[in-house]
């Protein structure tokens, strides 16, 4: 294909996007701007191509020229253009074959109905339990005949740590209305030798103990569910054990030959991605497929929870320490949606609990986030002032005499102001004929 029909390509690429686009030359020249941009800011293409992005720009154009200057690409910049609109901006520097500089490409993404949104989910509280709610399936999704809502079904959760495979598991045990306990076994602290005894149980006359110790945690899960944490660690022969269990219905508490009928329901965790474990031999096949298997997802793919969780957290971390709940900002929203979340619930948990106790201030800031979580904003990109080279010479000969009229005429300071030496505004003010 011809270099000219790529081009094309690209032309109509750019401007169906729907993030803004904007493309400069190396020295700040528009050369692209496209229907997004045009949307995004209310310029159009005639207006800016051709020009100077500093003349109708600040930070966004500082960013640009940032990023030639440091050859740095910068991801994931949060900014407010104007009141009520909220973008992330990605800006990358661009290089010729030869390796110069031949400008800079911009991708401005519009967040501000996402970040309206979880404003709106997180300030309007839904009037519904919020335990249940904070749950990935909602309780009238789950259909009556599903695994997941069918009594004695055994169901294997598999998600990553702190996903809430424990708390749903609990949830399932309560809302099936199961009169017996909730029994909890964490597989991988019990010594691979007492674990058949630690679940069967074991024949009094076997080991001469008291009747109450006969009990394995399947016994005492009586009538209710049990929860069999990190079914992985299980030793191979228990797991033959357990997949026979679940078959039969029935199991032999230890030293004994006389089974006992299963009375509980068997949940159970195992990290994701599950196949893989099956595959190393870690869960045998026949105890794998003796579970219906459920995916419960990672805090990262249910952002758009994350208002409800947020709230959630804040109000039980609120409740312990006897404070109010405070007001999340959408930055701070926009802050936390950007993150990944790689610890998951407990992360945020965490997280909740530290804005309760330094949030001196209300609604709550991007300060009071730790700090791997705060955005960068554009402002922190660009604190310094405004150089002169972003702009034309009818808008440097305006910023100009503004810098002087600012500083009452010091051009010392006003140099400072402009970014530029003293020597070189001297120069300038002789240039723009404003010495006279
Ligand atoms: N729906 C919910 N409502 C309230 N708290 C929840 C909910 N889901 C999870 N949590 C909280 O999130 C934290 C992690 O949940 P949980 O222990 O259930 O995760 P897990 O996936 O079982 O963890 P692990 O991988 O360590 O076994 C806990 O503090 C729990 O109380």
């Amino acid at each position: 294909m011809n270099p000219n029909s790529m081009n094309a390509f690209f032309e109509v690429l750019i401007h169906s996007m729907n993030d803004a686009v904007t493309i400069v030359d190396a020295d700040g020249v528009v050369l692209y701007w496209n229907e997004a941009a045009e949307r995004t800011y209310g310029i159009t293409r005639e207006e800016t191509v051709g020009k100077r992005i500093g003349d109708f720009f600040t930070r966004e154009s500082l960013m640009l020229y940032q990023v030639m200057e440091s050859g740095i690409p910068v991801r994931n910049v949060y900014h407010e253009p104007r009141p009520g609109m909220h973008v992330t901006i990605n800006t990358d520097p661009v290089y010729n074959e030869q390796q110069e500089l031949i400008g800079a490409i911009s991708i401005e993404r519009n967040i501000t109905s996402y970040v309206k949104l979880s404003a709106e989910l997180y300030s309007k509280p839904t009037g519904q339990n919020l335990e249940s709610y904070a749950f990935p399936f909602k309780k009238e999704e789950i259909d009556e005949t599903s695994p997941m809502s069918t009594l004695n079904y055994p169901l294997l959760l598999v998600g990553h740590t702190g996903v809430g495979k424990r708390s749903m598991a609990e949830w399932l045990h309560q809302s099936g209305g199961k009169q017996g306990n909730f029994v909890s076994i964490s597989c991988n602290s019990i010594p691979s030798g007492l674990i058949d005894s630690e679940l069967f149980g074991f024949h009094a006359e076997a080991y001469g103990e008291t009747a109450d110790k006969q009990l394995g945690k399947l016994g005492l899960a009586h009538d209710g569910t049990i929860y069999l944490r990190d079914l992985h660690t299980v030793p191979l022969a228990t797991q033959e054990k357990l997949a026979q269990v679940i078959h039969d219905r029935r199991y032999y508490p230890v030293g004994s030959t006389t089974s006992v009928p299963l009375t509980c329901r068997i949940l159970a965790s195992a990290p994701a991605p599950i196949e893989s474990y099956v595959a190393q031999g870690l869960i045998t096949q026949d105890l794998y497929y003796a579970f219906q298997t459920t995916y419960i997802p990672s805090l990262q793919e249910r952002k758009q929870e994350l208002p409800e969780l947020c709230r959630l957290f804040l109000s039980q971390a609120a409740e312990q320490m006897g404070k109010r709940v405070p007001e999340l900002s959408s930055e701070v929203m926009t802050a936390l949606t950007s993150y990944n979340w790689p610890g998951n619930l407990p992360e945020l948990k965490n997280v909740m609990e530290h804005i309760i106790i330094v949030s001196m201030n209300h609604p709550v800031s991007s300060q009071d986030l730790p700090p791997a979580m705060r955005l960068t904003t554009l402002t922190d990109l660009t604190e310094q002032a405004v150089p002169l080279h972003v702009h034309s010479e009818e808008v440097e000969r305006a910023h100009i005499i503004e810098a002087l009229e600012r500083t009452g005429g010091n051009k010392a300071r006003a140099a400072r102001l402009l970014s530029i030496s003293r020597g070189a505004l001297y120069y300038k003010i002789k240039q723009y004929g404003l010495d006279g």
